[in-house]
């Protein structure tokens, strides 16, 4: 199948365990929980989007007709070591078109490879590590994984709904948007009272690096 992308770009995750580590980022056009249209937003199983999804307009974005001019083209973006290769699926929502050709071709071309996904759909396997952030009003398909990534806070997906569930790291990220310092604050008193949970700033927005 073919896949549209939105943008493909160098930088550092800024989010989550992965934090601080060169990526290079894929973006898929496109989500399940809302069209991506400011119109739309407020009908929106997700609301709180911070993220420009839709078309493939992006840097370097278009429609890739195979995994294989796709891998190559994330491959050309890596300045590192070849054998610290690391790519970022993310959108949008990546589950919607990421497949075992595009896992065998990133692998191929020698990279580990992350995804960030909302969990509303099963993943193709292969993937090195997967990132789970569940959204209110949604159902929570893929209830394992490598980290949980709860965005902070929403009142109808409380921390403690997923505490149990299978992920070796569970991390708390506070909702940006015009109440981000007050849900900054509420996230860190959470974290002290509850060391499961790890604070996940959005490092990249204060770097002013994408
Ligand atoms: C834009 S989403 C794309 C991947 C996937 N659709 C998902 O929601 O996980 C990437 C990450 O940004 C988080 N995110 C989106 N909007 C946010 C906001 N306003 N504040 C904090 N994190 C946000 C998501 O929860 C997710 O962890
Ligand atoms: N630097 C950087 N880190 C990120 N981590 C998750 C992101 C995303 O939009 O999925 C993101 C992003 O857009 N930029
Ligand atoms: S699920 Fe992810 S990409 Fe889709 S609207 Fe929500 S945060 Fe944005
Ligand atoms: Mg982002």
């Amino acid at each position: 199948m073919s896949y549209a992308v939105k943008e493909i770009f160098l930088t550092l995750q800024g989010e989550g365990a992965h934090a601080g580590r060169a990526s290079v980022f894929c973006r898929f056009a496109g989500c399940n929980l809302w069209s991506g249209r400011e119109a739309d937003r407020t009908d929106a199983v997700c609301q709180f989007c911070d993220t420009d999804f839709v078309g493939t307009d992006g840097t370097l974005g278009g429609r890739y007709a195979t995994a294989e001019e796709l891998a190559r083209t994330i491959a050309a973006q890596w300045q590192g070591a070849n054998d610290q290769r690391y790519v970022v699926l993310t959108g949008g929502e990546p589950l919607l078109q990421v497949d075992g050709p595009l896992v065998d071709a990133l692998h191929a071309a020698g990279f580990e490879i992350g995804v960030e996904t909302n969990g509303t759909m099963l993943p193709p396997d292969g993937l090195d590590w997967i990132c789970v952030s569940p959204k209110a009003g949604s159902e929570l398909v893929l209830r394992r994984g490598h980290e949980l990534k709860l965005v902070y806070p929403q009142a109808q997906a409380l921390p403690e709904a997923f505490e149990d569930l299978a992920f070796e790291r569970f991390s708390l990220q506070p909702m940006d948007g015009p109440d981000v310092a007050e849900n900054t604050a509420r996230a860190i008193d959470y974290c002290l009272r509850h060391p499961q949970w790890r604070l996940s700033v959005q490092t990249h927005k204060t770097l002013g690096i994408r």
